[in-house]
């Protein structure tokens, strides 16, 4: 599991690592420039006018470093070297020393940086990394505002975008990426919505730092991968029958609202559940029955939303629950669910509507068990804990309501991250703009429930569930773009599976 570590620890990594492979600084920033360049070389075009803005630290470095194998590999590469003289670290000057004599490099006085006009396809900024203390100003602010205002460019940054501070949220301005080439692991800022402007697309190089060494700085943040997940999944023998799969029970739906609740069914169906039902008001029956034929239904008494009473018995035969998608946030409904709530004790996913219900009620506390799992994006998580300042907030909020309630919190959105109550969390490295549809949650909902009824304990339910869910949107988008919609995903589950390699 790739450990997300604090910037700070970055350099007592290095030398640890360093001194245990008994390699230099300077081959390790030869490793890292040769990832950045084998990730470049799959982009970009040997006849794109390549710019590297380089400034005078390690970052810079790097950028001097990428320059000379670029141009190497027959690259038209121009250098920039920003910052001046002052502090230029051993190994910036170093590749500065090693740059060919015919590889234009060019020292940006102020005035250049105010005048000079750029033409290239390419800009990479290698001028800050995670050294970055304070915010920009001078020449690193005017490069920074001149470059993110260059039209028809393609903008990647080295490592970190120049300005962004590795773990908190920026202050002033910042370089604008379309893609960010991180090192080894992501810092937790490129996690933070606030920063989407200036991330772009995330890309992990690995520079070869093997997790032995990152551990000893755990922060218990975890970057969720492939490798993650599949060992996670269980297997099933050629015997297996339906009840093997799991039953599932999906509560949810309203007048006006049953597509949610259909979702969140076929998605389980798709995942693998043996048996998948619905609870829904009795308006929903013949809406189910018709639109998925695999499920069953039962209604509660009234017609529009779920109500009380409703048949208690048998509830206990349901592995897992998904319950909420659709359900409305009338006095009814509340009651129906506390009560429903109080009634099954198995496994739950709870979201939507089910948690706006649960954060206007006191005590949630006796609501939620160890093996429950809410699922609120932003605006459903702050009506839970209150209006936050920022992400990195949030995300404090989050563990500190996982460990209160001890439940696990999926906190959705790019990046989704998951909150243990043994205090870890897991960003999401799966998904994409293009999930950005209603439904889309109640399908994450779905998935989430199967694995939990298919027996995969809470934490693999909750892993191999976010992560596959942006899977599957990822796979639906290939071709359909913006144009992606939330049964889109539950169709490209079984791709998912095929994907992964899991029978
Ligand atoms: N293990 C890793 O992750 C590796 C990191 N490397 C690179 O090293 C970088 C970090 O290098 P450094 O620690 O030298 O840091 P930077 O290259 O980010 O720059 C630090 C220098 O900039 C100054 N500075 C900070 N904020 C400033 C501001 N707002 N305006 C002007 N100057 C400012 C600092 O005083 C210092 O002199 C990483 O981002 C990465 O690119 C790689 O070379 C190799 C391995
Ligand atoms: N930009 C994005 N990148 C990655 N995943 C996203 C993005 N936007 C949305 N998603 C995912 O799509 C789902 C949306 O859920 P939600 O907001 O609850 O939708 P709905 O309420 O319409 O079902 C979440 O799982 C979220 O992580
Ligand atoms: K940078």
């Amino acid at each position: 599991m790739l450990e997300i570590i604090s910037g700070a620890a970055v350099k007592k990594l290095d030398t640890d690592f360093i001194a245990e492979k008994g390699i230099t600084s300077h081959r390790l920033m030869e490793n890292a420039a040769q990832a950045f360049c084998d990730w470049f070389e799959g982009e970009y075009h040997r006849n794109d006018k390549v710019g590297i803005f380089c400034g005078h630290g390690n970052n810079g470095g790097d950028g001097l470093a990428i320059g000379r194998l670029l141009w190497r590999k027959g690259y038209d590469v121009i250098i920039f070297l920003v910052g001046g003289d002052a502090k230029v670290s051993a190994d910036c000057r170093l590749n500065r020393e090693l740059l060919p004599d015919k590889l234009p490099a060019i020292s940006m006085s102020s005035d250049d940086i105010a005048h000079m006009e750029f033409d290239l396809n390419v800009v990479v900024d290698a001028m800050l990394g995670i050294g970055v203390n304070r915010p920009l100003a001078g020449d690193f602010l005017n490069m920074v505002i001149k470059l993110n205002a260059l039209p028809n460019v393609n903008r990647v940054a080295v490592d970190i975008p120049t300005g962004l501070p590795s773990d908190e949220c920026l202050e002033g301005e910042a370089f604008k990426a379309d893609v960010t080439v991180t090192f080894q692991y992501p810092k937790f800022s490129l996690m933070f919505p606030e920063h989407a402007a200036f991330v772009g697309i995330l890309h992990v190089a690995n520079i070869g730092i093997g997790n032995k060494f990152m551990r000893q700085f755990s922060q218990n943040r975890y970057y969720l991968q492939r490798k993650d997940v599949v060992s996670r999944h269980l297997n099933f023998s050629r015997f297996a029958h339906k009840g093997d799969f799991g039953r599932v029970l999906l509560v949810g739906g309203s007048y006006g609202s049953m597509g949610a609740i259909r979702m969140a069914a076929e998605a389980s169906l798709r995942t693998g559940s043996g048996l998948a039902t619905c609870l829904v008001p009795s308006c929903g029956v013949d809406i189910l029955q018709a639109s998925l034929p695999e499920i069953q239904v039962f209604s509660s008494s009234s017609e529009k939303y779920l109500s009380l009473p409703y048949v208690k018995e048998g509830l206990e035969r349901f592995d897992a629950v998904g319950i909420g998608p659709g359900m409305g946030t009338t006095a009814e409904a509340e009651d129906f669910l506390l009560d429903f709530l109080m009634t099954f004790k198995g496994p739950k996913v709870i979201d939507a509507d089910a948690i706006n219900i649960l954060a206007r009620n006191k005590g949630i506390q006796q609501y939620l068990g160890r093996e429950d799992v809410l699922t609120p994006h932003i605006k459903e998580f702050e009506r839970l804990v209150g209006i936050c300042e920022n992400h990195k907030q949030r995300l404090e909020k989050a563990l500190e309501f996982s460990k209160a309630h001890g439940c696990v919190l999926v906190l959705k959105g790019a990046h989704t991250c998951i909150s243990f109550p043994d205090g870890t969390q897991y960003f999401n490295s799966t998904g994409n703009k293009h999930m950005a549809t209603g439904g889309a949650g109640d399908v994450l909902t779905g998935m989430i429930t199967s694995f939990l009824g298919q027996g995969y304990g809470v934490k693999n339910a909750v892993l191999c569930g976010v992560y596959q869910h942006g899977l599957a949107g990822e796979i639906a988008s290939v071709d359909k773009k913006r144009g992606t919609i939330a049964t889109d995903i539950i169709k490209a589950i079984p791709k998912s599976y095929v994907t992964l390699g899991v029978d």
